[in-house]
């Protein structure tokens, strides 16, 4: 639930308080076409996001991470059972549920600062004085107060990615999604915003949702990795990450780091074979392809 915090509270401390929600997803299932054609996405999905927890849902390609994004954001409804938000069934969007896309979503006619203050004055939550400390404080945490007044196309991949960060918690989310936000960001900048995102969430662990499909960034990152089968999605295994916090890259060379690696590979190669062999791959590629961890 969100907390209002006490008059003059540090930023730090401020910040601290808001967004730890919790979330239930129960026994939800989501199809798409019509009955004759009808495509099972996502089926009789239970687990929770815990509060002040960075939940991380991985699964192969295409098997419908994005759509349970959508129904936790209230973009989808499920066709059977429910999402609570602190105990409240979602039943449509609220910014209370910020989504962070892989695709930019920063409108390239405005500035960075402009997009930043977007939703608020919209909604009228925010203005005058107001917005625009609380957007040059976001700024500056994302380390683009120098770059407020460029356009997102003057500002690199990962600079983007910022900006969005910035545009969303400036609404004060209950929680935070993140649908594979640093795809499509050359390796070096990914690893910087992974760095930069877990140093984020460690300063106030704020409920999250991140979304991908690279088994490293996904145990980084994790407090708990939620691992989905191939499509229909199911949870196939819940694991906690108990890596300690700050983490730091080289936490990824560890024996525990490996271990839990490979568990969740196994569990991937094994939906990997299953979706193979129901498309007709021959059983000599198969038989030669071995996930091997490499920590
Ligand atoms: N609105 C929709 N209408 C019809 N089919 C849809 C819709 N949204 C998603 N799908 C289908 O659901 C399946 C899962 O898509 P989804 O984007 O959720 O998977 P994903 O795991 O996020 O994929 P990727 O790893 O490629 O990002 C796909 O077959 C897609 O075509």
């Amino acid at each position: 639930m969100q907390q209002e915090n006490s008059k003059g509270a540090a930023a730090a401390s401020k910040d601290y308080a808001i967004g730890k929600s919790k979330v239930e997803l129960r026994n939800v299932s989501k199809s798409y076409g019509e009955e004759w054609d009808e495509q099972t996405v996502i089926e009789d999905i239970s687990f929770e996001l815990t509060p002040g927890d960075l939940t991380v849902v991985v699964g192969p390609s295409g098997c419908g991470k994005s759509t349970l994004v959508n129904l936790i954001a209230g973009f989808e409804r499920p066709d059977s059972g429910e999402i609570l938000l602190d105990g409240k069934r979602v039943t449509g969007p609220g910014k209370d549920r910020m989504v962070v896309f892989q695709e930019t979503a920063l409108m390239p006619w405005q500035t960075t600062y402009e997009n930043v203050v977007f939703g608020p004055k919209l909604r009228g939550d925010m203005r005058g004085k107001e917005l625009k400390d609380e957007a040059e404080r976001l700024l500056a945490k994302v380390g683009l107060y120098e770059f407020m007044h460029k356009y997102p196309l003057q500002l690199s991949g990962g600079m983007q990615r910022r900006a969005e960060l910035a545009r969303a918690l400036i609404n004060k989310p209950s929680i935070l999604i993140m649908d594979e936000p640093f795809r499509g960001l050359d390796a070096m900048s990914r690893g910087l915003m992974q760095e930069f995102f877990l140093r984020l969430f460690e300063e106030n662990h704020r409920t999250n949702l991140f979304v991908t499909s690279e088994i490293d960034e996904a145990i980084f990152l994790a407090d708990r990795l939620v691992i989905l089968s191939n499509r229909p999605a199911q949870v196939r295994k819940v694991i906690d990450i108990r890596l300690p916090r700050p983490r730091h890259y080289s936490m990824l060379n560890s024996q525990e780091a490996y271990d839990y690696k490979r568990e969740a590979m196994s569990i991937l190669h094994d939906e990997a074979m299953r979706s193979f062999s129901s498309t007709g791959v021959s059983s000599d590629f198969t038989e030669n392809y071995t996930a091997q961890p490499n920590a």
